[in-house]
């Protein structure tokens, strides 16, 4: 093997898992390679995830701004915006991300080779270029970060025209005028926020009894009340039994016997680690039932040398957790101490937004300890006078003996912003973990932050022995 094509670790896949491993291994001084089959870095992070979802959101909520605020309401039409106009706006983001983290590795000496990878043997790979051309890498140890796609069920036509999942509905040409979401998990979620903010009716279809049961109940039922405040209806506990199209729309039949029409259905039911063309079977690694691998607290799976990171291993499947989980995976390669990432905050991009550290309230009582909860109501804070984002609430849960934070839960405005606060004042051991911060130490005003203040006085309050 010519020594240009060894190296000392070898990424497949340029989404943040494989971002986070390659660049904490290159600065480290190692010699990285990363295989990536898109024509850009960035993984479905930035081509068909995170990045557009929450690019589409900003401008869907511009949108609705012009609309109620009374002084852009005179200077036009804001039904004119298509959600085509809109998709071309929000995909602005993504070549001037493309070409910053390429510089990420360009600067760092990190090589890209763009082309599909596969297992030959465990420290070789096979890489197929896109006019068909083969080239082996070899590599002391290997890193599988490619991530995952949505779940597509055998008898859904996704081929068809009104037909699209998470990937496809960002190449949708139409505005639809109705759209079914089948799935309320956190995509089926932020896309009924983003559709039914732009006026699309929408149905969003639940096959559990809540909406993100993970979640705090309180925050749990604000979701749903926005989310029918803006016009989306809900529908629990239902499961799909067939789809029908015709050039014009869609109808869903449930097994409950409903069949919902639409212009347009969107499935967000689910997704699957991309480990299927891996050839995994060439070194012995099987993925389970939803093409996720196993690790260890180390990221390695069976094979010692062989890592695992990101939404390929699984929960939590979150950007933020997977290039932090690149960089613990290439601590342990190094040889350093390394972290295994388990405190990722919930960080939920709806409208309004929803954020979460810590245990629920539903957690904290079935482990019987003794918690109460403090409040505050971003209606009473100058902030959100000021900027008229008066729907929300801060909670936070605390031990009532010792005043310890155990959980914070937030719905609002800029809540994936605010949780970080209640995040830093949580990590932090002992009795500097305690509500006791909030009331004694001056923040900034008028700031949101001010809502902590309150939480924690109102919490005082309620535990003020009589
Ligand atoms: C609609 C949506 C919205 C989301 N919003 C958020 C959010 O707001 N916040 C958040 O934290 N997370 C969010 N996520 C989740 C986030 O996008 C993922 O957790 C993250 O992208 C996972 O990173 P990764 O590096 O594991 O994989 P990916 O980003 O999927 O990157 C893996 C890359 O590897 C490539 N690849 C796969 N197989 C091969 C192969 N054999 N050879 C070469 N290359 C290969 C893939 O094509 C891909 O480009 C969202 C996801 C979706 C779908
Ligand atoms: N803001 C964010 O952080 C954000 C946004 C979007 C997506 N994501 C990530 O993408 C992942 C995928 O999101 P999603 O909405 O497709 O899926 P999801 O896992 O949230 O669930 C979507 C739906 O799929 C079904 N489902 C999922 N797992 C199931 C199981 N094991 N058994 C039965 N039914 C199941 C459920 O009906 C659920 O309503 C999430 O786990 C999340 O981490 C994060």
């Amino acid at each position: 093997m010519p020594k240009k094509n060894h190296y000392d670790v070898l990424v497949i896949g340029a989404g943040p898992g494989g971002e986070g491993t390659a660049m904490a291994a290159a600065k480290a001084g190692k010699k990285v390679g990363v295989i990536e089959n898109r024509a850009g870095v960035g993984g479905a992070c930035v081509h068909k995830g995170t990045i557009p979802s929450k690019s589409l959101r900003h401008v869907v909520k511009q949108v609705i701004r012009h609309k109620i605020n009374p002084l852009f309401r005179a200077t036009g039409d804001a039904h004119s915006f298509s959600y085509p106009k809109i998709l071309a706006e929000a995909s602005r983001v993504i070549p001037r991300y493309v070409d910053l983290h390429t510089d990420f590795y360009t600067r760092n000496r990190a090589t890209i080779h763009i082309g599909e990878a596969s297992f030959v043997d465990a420290n070789t790979l096979s890489v197929k270029f896109s006019d068909g051309a083969k080239e082996r890498l070899t590599a002391d140890t290997i890193v599988i970060a490619t991530g995952s796609r949505p779940y597509r069920p055998a008898d859904i036509d996704f081929n068809h025209a009104r037909i699209y999942d998470s990937d496809t509905i960002l190449d949708m040409k139409h505005t639809p005028r109705s759209l079914i979401i089948y799935g309320a998990g956190v995509i089926g979620c932020e896309y009924a926020s983003i559709f039914s903010g732009l006026g699309i009716k929408v149905d969003l279809i639940n096959s559990r009894e809540h909406l993100l049961t993970f979640l705090d109940d309180e925050i749990c039922d604000a979701l749903s009340y926005h989310l029918r405040d803006m016009g989306v209806t809900v529908r629990h506990g239902e499961e799909y039994d067939s789809v029908e199209t015709s050039d014009r729309g869609v109808t869903l039949k449930l097994k409950s016997g409903k069949r919902i029409h639409g212009d347009a259905l969107l499935w967000s039911n689910g997704r699957t680690g991309n480990t299927d063309s891996l050839a995994l079977e060439k070194i012995g690694l099987k993925a389970d039932g939803r093409g996720q691998l196993k690790v260890n607290d180390l990221y390695q799976t069976d094979i010692e040398h062989i890592y695992a990171v990101g939404d390929v291993i699984g929960w939590p499947s979150l950007a933020s957790a997977s290039y932090d989980q690149g960089r613990s995976a290439a601590s342990n390669i190094l040889g350093q101490e390394s972290r295994y990432v388990s405190d990722a905050p919930t960080g939920i991009y709806t409208l309004p937004e929803i954020s979460s550290i810590g245990k629920t309230e539903n957690e904290l009582t079935a482990a019987r300890i003794p918690y109460e909860v403090g409040r505050a109501f971003f209606k009473n804070t100058a902030r959100a006078q000021i900027s008229g984002e008066k729907v929300g609430v801060l909670k936070i849960l605390f031990n009532v003996d010792t005043l310890e934070i155990l959980g914070i839960h937030c719905f609002g405005a800029e809540a994936s912003e605010i949780i970080h606060i209640g995040q830093a004042i949580m990590s932090q051991k002992g009795e500097a973990n305690t509500l006791a911060y909030f009331v004694n130490t001056t923040f900034n005003y008028p700031t949101m932050a001010e809502a902590y203040r309150t939480a924690a006085l109102d919490g005082l309050n309620r535990v003020q022995k009589v």
